[in-house]
């Protein structure tokens, strides 16, 4: 029942909701005030264990049976294809695809609501895609945000692997200017949040399949 889902009305809260009356995703108050702070934050366990197992499986799967493809850098006529900067392959998500698929887009719906509540970012939409990391894959140091294209505001991955451990590698490194750099664990059910033009970021290369969801908030370009 979304109308008791503090979330789902667009508004952080700091005391955990029980289960069963939000069937989605809660953003703690913490979390976006970090977000504000220090222009990242991140959530382990912010879906429900068993969507994120429902959309891991989605994504295993949609990866073997050949639905994925490799992904690029760069947009429109410049994007190219260069496995040793960026190996992860890739499928977009569209409304439909499935339940879990559809349930995911609803939860991250209030998130962009929760953040336009209290940052006034005029976010628009949602863009996001399942992304797989075979062994030796990773994403080179960069930003999401394009040059020429500033639609992408706040990047938002999130992870589906259980049972990650330090030893499989595969953190995402955020390289905040200023500070030392961050790594963040691709747990199952960790959501991350960074503002997308301002942190240098990347993926490290893990031992075994990496799995995620990774989006964009984005506003009308300027
Ligand atoms: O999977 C991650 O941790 C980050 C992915 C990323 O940086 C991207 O897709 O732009
Ligand atoms: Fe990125």
């Amino acid at each position: 029942m979304s109308s008791v889902c503090p979330l789902a009305a667009g508004i952080a809260v700091s005391a955990p909701v029980p289960a069963p009356l939000c069937p989605s995703g809660i953003l703690l108050a913490a979390t976006l005030d970090h977000l504000a702070d220090h222009g990242w934050a991140d959530q382990p366990l912010f879906l429900p264990s068993l969507l994120t197992a429902e959309l891991a499986a989605e994504c295993r799967q949609r990866a073997d049976d050949g639905s994925f493809r490799p992904a690029g850098v760069g947009i429109g006529s410049a994007r190219v294809t260069v496995p040793t900067l960026r190996g992860d392959r890739i499928l977009w998500l569209e409304r439909g695809l499935s339940p879990a698929c559809d349930a995911y887009m609803q939860v991250m719906d209030g998130v962009r609501d929760a953040l336009n509540g209290q940052f006034f970012l005029g976010l628009r939409d949602y863009e996001t895609h399942f992304a797989c990391y075979a062994p030796g894959a990773g994403y080179v140091r960069h930003l999401d945000r394009f040059r020429d294209n500033d639609a992408r505001v706040v990047s938002a991955v999130l992870y589906l692997n259980e049972g990650w451990s330090l030893a499989d590698g595969g953190a995402l490194r955020l390289h905040p200017p200023g500070s030392a750099s961050i790594d963040v664990q691709p747990d199952a059910g960790r959501l991350v949040l960074f503002m997308s033009a301002d942190m240098p970021h990347e993926v490290l290369p893990s031992t075994r399949d990496r799995l995620s969801l990774a989006g964009w908030f984005r506003q009308a370009p300027k």
